[in-house]
């Protein structure tokens, strides 16, 4: 829970040049479209969580709204502006940093923006030449995948980085990337006030994970696991045309289940979901092996979807992480499926087991539409933010409103399927997996 206090955005200082888009947004008022940019956006939805509140509204706990301000800090046409993509692809990268240059030049006169390559690694002089970012270079971009610009894993020193961004001028800085980018960029953004410069950092917050807290959800969450999802309509139709069929599918998901739970939602086709939430043991009535044998003796197939972080606490870890620090798990498909087979074996039960892991197809894919236009609306919002001076933030949305929500509440906690929440009841009803699978 957060208080107003924690939701104060940053300003570089009072704007000083009218905003090429003055005359647009002038007169909007608040409506069920629009939040007018002097207005609020509230944090919560409930009565009952405004229960005991102070009776004046300003007090509540809200966020600054997104969107074109009348006022900006930076110049139109003058301004300099750098682009990163780091961490994991996700769908819709390409389509974020088009439509960021693309705003840039339609809206603010701002022909070209600097793109970084490689993550923060092109910020540093051991990483390759940025790339010149102008809407002829970027607009078919959106007809592919990944990111134009690269991305990478690993730390780099935020001195560094500053250093080169004054060499280069830049004075907004648009960071795409996940938890861990948005910690890189809350270091950049002290460096920047440590040394008391007037360079804007906005996040524009990625993960197919969703894991990311306060931003309602990410962009090409939709799309990733729309993908999944057909994924486990493979591994069913393998496992119901075969002799005691079992379809395991084991979806990404390194802290967090979201799409495990809303891909298996999606076409009501599984029949357990196990995810890192939600502890489950293998052995004991209610634990998978005897509930899996049981559902497959009464239907003849069953459909196990599994996040690559569930179960963990069943195998040995290395304790081994990736270069940006990320633990590398133990496999738990690869647990699954020797053990599944061996209990079958053990009963003496026909078993035809289908192993589907679409791994990275689910997030190297271009945005469903859905996603796409969440992509380019997140992007402008950040785009308005930084020319109007906002810094050290990144841009959500809330209650179908666009919001403006500071780095440091982001990488205060991880978002995650809440196992007493709607939608692991969800889940349980969908499946009817026993709601306690370790006893
Ligand atoms: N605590 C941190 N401080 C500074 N930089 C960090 C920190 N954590 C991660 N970074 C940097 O941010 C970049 C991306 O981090 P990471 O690889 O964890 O991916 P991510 O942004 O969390 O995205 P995803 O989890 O969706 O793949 C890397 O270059 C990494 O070194
Ligand atoms: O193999 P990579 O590129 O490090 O990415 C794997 C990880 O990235 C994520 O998709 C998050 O982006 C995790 O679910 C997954 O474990
Ligand atoms: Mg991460």
């Amino acid at each position: 829970m957060a208080e107003l206090a924690d939701l104060r955005i940053t300003r570089l200082g009072e704007p000083r040049y009218d905003s090429p888009l003055a005359a647009f947004v002038a007169g909007r008022r608040t409506n069920e479209h629009y939040v007018s940019e002097d207005d609020r956006v509230l944090y919560h939805d409930t009565v009952s969580d405004l229960d005991g509140r102070a009776p004046d509204p300003h007090s509540w706990p809200s966020f600054e709204p997104g969107g074109p301000r009348r006022r900006l800090f930076f110049a139109p046409t003058r301004t300099k502006v750098g682009i990163v993509t780091c961490g994991g692809l996700c769908p819709g990268l390409n389509d974020v940093i088009r439509a960021i240059v693309m705003e840039l030049a339609l809206h603010y006169g701002i022909g070209e923006a600097t793109g970084f390559r490689n993550g923060y690694l092109g910020l540093t002089p051991a990483g390759p030449d940025p790339v010149r970012l102008t809407p002829e270079v970027v607009h078919h971009i959106n007809q592919h995948g990944g990111t134009m610009l690269g991305t990478s894993r690993g730390s780099q020193d935020a001195e560094v980085m500053v250093d080169r961004l004054v060499e280069l001028g830049i004075d907004i800085l648009f960071v795409i990337g996940g938890d861990g980018s948005m910690r890189g960029a809350s270091k950049v953004v002290a460096e920047v006030a440590r040394r008391g410069l007037e360079i804007a950092v906005i996040g524009v917050p990625k993960t197919i994970d969703n894991d990311i807290p306060f931003i309602g959800q990410s962009f090409g969450f939709v799309t990733a696991f729309s993908r999944a999802a057909q994924s486990i309509s493979v591994a069913m139709v393998e496992a119901q045309a075969a002799v005691g069929g079992v379809g395991l599918v084991k979806l990404m998901g390194r802290h967090s289940g979201f799409i495990a739970c809303y891909a298996a939602l999606a076409n009501h086709e599984a029949d357990f979901v196990l995810i890192p939430e939600v502890p489950f043991a293998l052995d004991g009535p209610n634990g998978l092996l005897n509930c899996l044998h049981q559902r497959v003796k009464e239907r003849g197939s069953a459909v196990v979807v599994v996040a690559e972080g569930a179960g963990q606490d069943l195998l040995e870890l290395s304790g081994a992480t990736d270069e940006s620090g990320n633990a590398r798990f133990a496999d738990i498909g690869v647990h699954l499926r020797d053990s599944i087979t061996r209990y079958f074996a053990e009963q003496g039960s026909a078993l035809t087991l289908k192993y589907v892991e679409p791994s990275y197809a689910i997030r190297s894919v271009r945005p469903d539409p859905h996603d796409a236009v969440y992509c380019l609306r997140l992007a402008q919002s950040a785009v308005h933010a930084g020319m109007a001076g906002r810094t050290d933030m990144v841009v959500g949305r809330r209650h179908n409103r666009f919001i403006h929500v500071p780095i440091s509440l982001v990488i205060s906690e991880r978002y995650s399927v809440a196992p007493d929440g709607d939608l692991w009841m969800a889940v349980l009803e969908q499946t009817a997996q026993p709601v306690d699978m370790t006893l």
